[in-house]
Parts: structure tokens; C-alpha cells; sequence
């Protein structure tokens, strides 16, 4: 399949500084893609420069095959069939949610005009609400607004900005779920920015994670988060703790959790190794090794314990909270998982530190 949108090799500067680096992806044709990275990595800078608002200082952005961005010449926005949705709705206050599907589209008659407004209300269930000003709606209710709003005028790429994120946690995943639908239901192609990765993994075909302006790994979900590319990509797409490990001579991995497989022998014997631990994959068991409670925090069905090993290494546990354990105590504890995520060692991670560096040409091991 011809990719709708191909982004080749391009970089964004502003000034001296370089934003966005041979940054190359292609979209797909109906495909929701999100484009996941922490605060001041390029996302928007990116997206604007697809939507024609940020030039490109190298390379070339294609949209259906045609060259819409190169240095010193680009289509301009408005001819780019590009829809937009900000994170600030950005809707008219002074206008009905009808008159602001309808703003974009004076280039249809009156009765065109008013069956597309009905077409795309009814898309996004507002339907009963179409005579109402902004203010008479909710965050979610305004977001749908804004959403119809740029679909209205069937753009060829739907381009999103944080959409969810001035609504409350509980509302972004059950709209993000929402939107999704919606966008399947149109066959839209669509392009989201965000940092919270339950909302790129609720909405998205593929995802590209980005780190300071470069593109790390861009794929399905289920494999950005079982084989990530990188231990940034790791570390950002899911809690976890990296732990030493290190190859037996009978091929097995010894690792302060215990005794992994390594059944198709990509690691050479004798080679050190930093696993992922994620909170879920630890389990009690007899045979384990003895950590030391440190916190419980309950969360319903479950309860997240802060333990320590012996080595002093400490990692997040989450057990059925029909267990309780408290600070003090001391638990038998393995390492089980499916997918097990290994790099060569060379550093210590530290999840929650994105400035971690990483070097491209590692590669995730799923045992
Ligand atoms: N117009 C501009 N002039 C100069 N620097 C800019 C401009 N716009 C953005 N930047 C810088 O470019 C870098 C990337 O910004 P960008 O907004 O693309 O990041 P982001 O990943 O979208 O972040 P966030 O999630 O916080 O919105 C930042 O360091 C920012 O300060």
C-alpha cells in the first residue's frame, strides 16, 4: 500500500537550534498513528511542520504523493487538506457548536452545507447539542466539537495536539477510546501528539517514540511495548526497574530475580545484560529470592509494593490485594514474564530520567 503521508529525512531548526533531526516516517491510508514523547522533544514542532506552519530546513514531507514541505518551499496550510485539533478546543465562543462545524465549510451551498454539519453532529453524537455556545459544554463535549469541526471539511489528514489534556484522567481514556471510534468510522487518517502513552496505547495502529527530536522506534503498540527498541522506549512505555543479569555458561540468564530462558540463544555466553522489570511480571514464590517490603500503596484490586533486594536494588511490585504485606516483612520473590526485555549492560537506567542517552543500534531481546 502507498503511504498517504511520507515524511523523508527532515529537519526542523529554529535558529541555531536543530528541533527535529533525519526524522523520517511513513503513514498509512486510515491509520491512527501518535507521535509519544516527553515535554520538549519536537512533537509539535513536528506536527506543525506537517500541518505548514514550522518550515522544513531539510528533507521533504509528502501527502499523497505530493511534495507538500522542502527547504525553502511549502504549500501553504490552507491547501494542504490537513484538519487540525488543539489542545484548547480553539472554538469560536461566539458561536453555536452548528455555526462552528459550518465555519469551514462556505464553500459549499446552504443545503450542502447544512447536510454536512448533520453528517458529521451526528459522527460525533452531539447531534442534540447543536445549538449550544462553547460554554454550555463540557471539556469532552467541546473536544467533540472541535473534532467535528475539522472533519467537516473531509480533510485528508486529520492532525491532533494533546487533544485530551485539559480533561481529567478518567474522561482523556474514555474520549480517547471514543475518538478512535469515531475516526474508524469516517476512515480518517490521523496523526496525534501526546506524552501520556495510555492514550497513544488506547488510540493508536502505530506509534513513533520520540527523544529529543530524533524518532526511536515506530511500530504496532503491542511491539513497542514488548520489544522496544531502546531503553528509553522501554522506560517510557512502561513502568519498570532495570536489573544486572548475566549468561551462564549453559545458556540460562542469572539474575538477582532468578534463573531466566534464553531459548533462542541470542546472547553469547558470559555477556552482562540489563533486564526490564515491569511491577506485574514479579511473583512470591518459595524458590525466590528474599526482598524487603519498603512501602504498599492499595489500588483496589491491587496493591503496588516498593521492595528491596539484597543486592539493594529497589523495584516496584504488584500483587492481588487480597495478599498484604507491610514495611519490614520479607517475600520470596522470582521474575515470570513472556517477554522478556533485555539490553546489553553498559549503564544504569533510571526509568524516570529523560536524559537518558541510548544507542540506536541495540536491540531488544523478546524471549
Ligand atoms: N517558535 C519557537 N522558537 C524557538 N524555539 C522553539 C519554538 N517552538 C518550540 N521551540 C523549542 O523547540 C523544542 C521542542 O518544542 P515542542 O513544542 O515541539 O516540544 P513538544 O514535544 O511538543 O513539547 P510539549 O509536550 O511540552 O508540548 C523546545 O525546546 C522548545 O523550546
Amino acid at each position: 500500500m502507498t503511504a498517504l503521508l511520507a515524511v523523508e529525512s527532515i529537519e526542523c531548526r529554529f535558529g541555531p537550534r536543530t528541533i527535529i533531526e533525519d526524522f523520517s516516517f511513513t503513514v498509512s491510508e486510515g491509520d491512527i498513528n501518535t507521535l509519544l514523547g516527553p515535554s520538549g522533544c519536537g512533537k509539535t514542532t513536528l506536527l506543525q511542520a506537517i500541518a505548514g506552519f514550522n518550515p522544513v530546513t531539510q528533507g521533504t514531507i509528502r501527502l499523497h504523493d505530493q511534495i507538500i514541505a522542502q527547504p525553502d518551499d511549502a504549500l501553504p496550510p490552507e491547501k494542504r487538506g490537513i484538519g487540525m485539533v488543539f489542545q484548547d478546543y480553539a472554538l469560536f465562543p461566539h458561536l453555536t457548536v452548528h455555526d462552528n462545524i459550518g465555519f469551514g465549510l462556505k464553500h459549499l451551498d446552504r443545503v450542502e452545507r447544512k447536510s454536512r454539519i448533520r453528517e458529521v453532529l451526528d459522527l460525533v453524537q452531539m447531534s442534540e447539542l447543536a445549538d449550544r455556545y462553547p460554554h454550555q459544554l463540557s471539556g469532552g463535549q467541546q473536544q467533540r466539537v472541535a473534532l467535528a469541526r475539522a472533519l467537516a471539511p473531509k480533510p485528508r489528514l486529520l492532525l491532533m495536539d494533546e487533544p485530551f489534556s485539559n480533561l481529567d484522567t478518567e474522561l482523556r481514556r474514555a474520549l480517547a477510546t471514543e475518538v478512535r471510534d469515531i475516526l474508524k468510522r469516517a476512515g480518517i487518517t490521523a496523526i496525534m501528539v501526546t506524552h501520556d502513552r495510555d492514550e497513544a496505547f488506547a488510540i493508536s495502529d502505530h506509534i513513533g517514540v520520540l527523544d529529543d527530536g530524533h524518532l526511536l522506534q515506530w511500530d504496532r503498540p503491542e511491539v513497542i511495548y514488548h520489544q522496544p527498541a531502546t531503553p528509553t522506549v522501554a522506560s517510557f512505555v512502561g513502568d519498570g526497574t532495570f536489573i544486572e543479569a548475566r549468561v551462564r555458561e549453559d545458556g540460562w540468564i542469572e539474575s538477582e530475580l532468578g534463573l531466566l530462558p534464553d531459548p533462542d540463544e541470542r546472547w553469547p555466553v558470559g555477556a552482562s545484560l540489563d533486564v526490564f522489570v515491569r511491577p506485574d511480571e514479579v511473583l512470591v514464590e518459595a524458590s525466590g529470592v528474599e526482598a524487603r517490603v519498603l512501602s504498599r500503596a492499595f489500588m483496589g484490586t491491587q496493591t503496588r509494593y516498593g521492595v528491596e533486594l539484597p543486592s539493594g536494588r529497589r523495584l516496584d511490585a504488584v500483587f492481588r490485594a487480597l495478599h498484604r504485606h507491610k514495611a519490614g516483612d520479607y517475600l520470596p520473590l522470582t521474575l515470570h514474564t513472556d517477554h522478556l526485555v533485555a539490553f546489553p549492560a553498559n549503564r544504569n537506567y533510571n526509568p524516570a530520567d529523560w536524559t537518558v542517552e541510548t544507542l540506536d543500534t541495540r536491540e531488544a531481546v523478546n524471549l
